[in-house]
């Protein structure tokens, strides 16, 4: 007879949620199903999170952070003083002028829950290190846009006219009404670069100012260019011929230094460049020879690749450069607007919440979220028992989910279930804390391999998932019976009355709640089992609240699953095993 008990220590307690993580201190909030109703519930209220403000933050956003948190504004910090602080913040709130590189997140020592990026732009933040630490990285994506555009088109105007070099030179008394002849705007091609917030702003402002304007994306709508009578041309096309560029993609590897000796080299002698993107999209050293031959005729730019860049800075110091220290979202309106959005979001993440605008965990909506939340639960419970039955040694690998639903395989977003699978299949057997943000890294770096099958079966289209299946192939059980006839490790449920149930083990039809914890015996089908194993717990004061048997066959071997509220003792789980007729029993903790 095989009796197995699962390590306690390794089995910690879980509340069924789809909690990021909040830390230990702070209201957890959390989106739960109970008896059909979705509500939410404080789970505990201890003291407030710290959140650290590395960079100046509007009122309004500091305001909504202080109800929620303590709030430490610690501005101008040196990289030593920041990875000095974070071990004690659960939230960190940036602007541009912060690097949260990898040192940031190894300092934080796990604290760390959320970045939140007053802002657009996150090459600031390294994502990969976040992501690998469970911290969550928001942003402010919308605040800003429209004084992006605004400085945008403010550059390309003062660039055309000479505003800032005629200003500097009429301030040291001299008037050159002759040197400083511009260009004008109206009738120019003006070529877009990024036709995203930004970019489509500037786009209609410069329509308004008498521009023919193109655009290159190679991820745009089509519909949204066409909306603003804006044509979408190839790269190579809109370089060329456009009298002006103007600059609105995001840094990364594929736009890093997408103007370059090469791309200038294409362009029409004499085009005038507009940068309030990133400096590094711009391959500055090229940028400046472009000038010096004329290819260039002027740039204004918002943004470098070194910011603030060097006081002898070449570039900066040009005569036809115009030049902004990063203001492009500096309006009082937007800084307003950014603190707030970006507050909301940091106060969202630490409550638990998913946000919409996290940049590395996925997004889904609140009425999707509402629907899937006990099904997030059934997952995450069916992963955690599977886990528990694998034999020791061999290491789980290789993992199949399914999931059946009368509704169409296309209609079912499985991001949040896969990752509380992984919570499920990974926390009990690690230290390691997974959630929705680091759950698919953690599984790679495990090695373990997660596949999914949506399999459509007939029923109503009432409930999203009809019943989920979790496989663990290529291991042996401690509690054989959980194998299928090829030897994986199946468990399934299903959701009833919004409380996820277990439905089936190995081959064995079994129907108990997944609450509490769970004995699983498989013994020989005869009369008087329920009531022996019944006695066994009662004597002890282990509570039953559910007990189910499925059997093969009459007088056959059966399996009973039987639900406890307590755990019980060594004592009372060997003398369940020294029943005659039991043959194997596990103890599993959800
Ligand atoms: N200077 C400032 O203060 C300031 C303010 C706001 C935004 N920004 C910067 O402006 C940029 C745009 O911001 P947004 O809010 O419009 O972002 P967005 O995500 O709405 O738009 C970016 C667009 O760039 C496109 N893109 C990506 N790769 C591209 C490529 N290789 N070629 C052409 N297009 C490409 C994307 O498809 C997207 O449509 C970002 O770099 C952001 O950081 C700067
Ligand atoms: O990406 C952005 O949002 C802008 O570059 C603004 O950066 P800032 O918050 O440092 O002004």
């Amino acid at each position: 007879m095989a009796a197995t008990t699962s390590q306690s220590h390794l089995l910690r307690p879980t509340l069924p949620s789809l909690r990021l993580r909040c830390p230990s201190s702070i209201h957890s909030v959390s989106l739960r199903r109970t008896n059909g109703t979705d509500r939410i519930s404080s789970l505990r209220a201890v003291s407030k999170p710290t959140i650290l403000v590395a960079e100046k933050l509007g009122a309004a956003g500091l305001e909504l952070l202080k109800e929620f948190g303590n709030v430490d504004c610690s501005y101008n910090m040196s990289p030593e003083e920041l990875c000095a602080k974070v071990p004690l913040c659960d939230a960190l709130i940036v602007r541009s002028g912060t690097k949260v590189n990898r040192t940031v997140f190894e300092s934080s020592a796990g604290r760390l829950r959320v970045v939140g990026r007053a802002g657009v732009g996150i090459d600031n933040v390294d994502l990969a290190a976040a992501t690998e630490h469970g911290c969550l990285v928001v942003n402010a994506p919308t605040a800003n846009t429209v004084a992006a555009a605004e400085h945008g088109i403010a550059l390309m105007a003062a660039m055309a006219r000479n505003v800032a070099q005629a200003d500097a030179a009429l301030k040291a008394g001299k008037w050159q009404r002759n040197k400083y002849v511009g260009v004008s705007l109206v009738g120019k091609t003006l070529a877009i670069l990024g036709f995203g917030k930004v970019g489509s702003e500037v786009a209609r402002r410069a329509k308004g100012l008498g521009m023919h304007v193109v655009a290159h994306d190679p991820y745009a709508s089509a519909d949204r260019a066409r909306a603003i009578a804006v044509d979408l041309v190839s790269f190579e096309e809109a370089i060329s011929m456009a009298d002006f560029i103007s600059l609105h993609m995001p840094l990364t590897p594929s736009t890093d230094k997408m103007l370059n000796d090469e791309t200038f080299a294409k362009m029409k002698k004499g085009v005038r460049i507009v940068n309030v993107a990133r400096g590094g999209v711009i391959d500055e050293e090229a940028l400046v020879r472009a000038l010096d031959s004329g290819i260039v005729a002027q740039a204004a730019l918002d943004v470098f690749t070194k910011e603030p860049p060097a006081a002898d800075d070449k570039l900066v110091l040009h005569e036809n450069v115009t030049v902004t220290p990063h203001l492009g979202a500096s309006t009082v309106e937007a800084q307003e607007g950014v603190a707030i959005e970006i507050a909301e979001a940091v106060v969202g993440a630490l409550k638990g919440e998913l946000s919409a605008t996290a940049v590395n965990a996925p997004m889904v909506s609140a009425e999707v979220l509402s629907e899937l939340a006990p099904y997030v639960e059934l997952a995450e419970k069916l992963a955690r028992l599977a886990v528990q039955l694998v034999a020791g040694g061999g290491g789980v690998k290789s993992v199949k989910v399914t999931y059946a639903s009368a509704r169409s395989p296309d209609d079912l977003d499985t991001r949040v279930i896969r990752a509380m699978i992984i919570k499920g299949l990974i926390e009990p057997i690690s230290s390691v804390f997974v959630n929705l943000v680091n759950a698919d890294f953690t599984a790679k770096q495990r090695g373990v391999r997660i596949t999914e099958e949506r399999v459509q079966i007939d029923g109503t289209s009432e409930s999203p998932i009809e019943y989920i299946q979790v496989l663990i192939a290529q291991v042996n059980s401690k509690f054989p019976s959980a194998e299928t006839e090829t030897g994986e490790i199946s468990v399934a449920g299903r959701v009833k009355d919004g409380i996820p149930h277990l439905t089936k083990v190995g081959s064995f039809q079994v129907d108990v709640s997944l609450e509490g914890s769970i004995i699983l015996c498989r013994q020989v089908d005869q009369p008087g089992m329920i009531g022996a194993v019944g006695s066994v717990l009662g004597e002890q004061n282990v509570n039953v609240s559910f007990m189910s048997v499925g059997r093969s066959a009459p007088r056959k071997h059966a399996v009973m699953a039987i639900g406890v509220d307590e755990e019980p003792s060594k004592e009372t789980l060997t003398k369940i095993g020294e029943i005659p007729a039991i043959e194997e029993f596990v103890f599993l903790k959800l």
